[in-house]
């Protein structure tokens, strides 16, 4: 039997055109994530940093689902109990908030925290957008430090409390780690370690963001 060569797939100007446009707008996205799902890693402290250092405007998957919730729409209780069991809320609910949130700021740098939390939302948001991320910021940290964190962080989340911080751990082994083995074949993922120090760890976020340092 001869060799099958796969057709090269056609892509047309238009595409190549489209690949990473918002609107008229160019964008770069961030992905930010962490090991075990990152609940406590330290992405919204460290996005907070990269927003004043390097002019990008931080999106936090979880913080547009919460502010949902407080906006009295009609998803609101569906997400509530997601988020109360540690569960994905469907990729359409989340990719919309996101999306409008792209599209209402005038910034053209996005991190993108807490998302894609599975190949649902990955596969989804780059079907929906056209967007594909810079790569995936990664914060490694013990579950043990996470969850110590978690426990201290007192700002009255339904979700920061010790049973559905262990949940949240295992719907990652289940669903969020193929996003990151789907980023890391595609060399995309730039890991950190997360258990040091605040300032420690934002020294090594600085060099990885080093090419997008803002003009002075
Ligand atoms: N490197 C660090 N060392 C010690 N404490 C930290 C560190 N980074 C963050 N914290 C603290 O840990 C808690 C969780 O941090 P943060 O809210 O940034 O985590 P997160 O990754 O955004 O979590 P989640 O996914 O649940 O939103 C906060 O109280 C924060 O001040
Ligand atoms: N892509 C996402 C992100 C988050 N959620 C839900 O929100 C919870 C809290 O998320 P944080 O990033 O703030 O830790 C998370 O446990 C999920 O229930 C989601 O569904 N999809
Ligand atoms: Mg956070």
């Amino acid at each position: 039997m001869g060799t099958v060569v796969d057709a090269p797939a056609v892509v047309t100007e238009k595409e190549v055109v489209a690949e990473n446009m918002l609107g008229d707008k160019k964008v770069t996205v961030v992905f930010v994530l962490g090991k075990l799902g990152g609940p406590g890693s330290g992405k919204g402290t460290q996005c907070s940093n990269i927003v004043e250092h390097f002019g990008f405007t931080h999106l936090s998957a979880g913080d547009l689902l919460r502010a949902e919730i407080k906006s009295g729409s009609e998803n609101g209780t569906m997400i509530e109990n997601m988020i109360k069991e540690g569960k994905i809320v469907p990729s359409e609910v989340t990719i919309k908030l996101l999306q409008q949130a792209m599209i209402k700021n005038e910034n053209d740098k996005f991190l993108i925290d807490g998302f894609p939390r599975n190949e649902e939302n990955r596969a989804a948001f780059e079907n929906v957008t056209k967007i594909s991320p810079a790569f995936v910021l990664f914060f490694n940290c013990s579950e043990e430090e996470m969850e110590r964190r978690l426990l201290g962080r007192n700002e009255g989340r339904v979700d920061d409390n010790i049973e559905t911080i262990r949940k949240r751990f295992k719907v990652f082994v289940e669903s969020s780690l193929p996003v990151i083995e789907y980023y890391d074949a595609k060399d995309k993922v730039k890991k950190i370690d997360a258990a040091k120090p605040i300032p420690e760890v934002f020294e090594d976020v600085k060099a990885i963001f080093a090419p997008y340092a803002k003009a002075t």
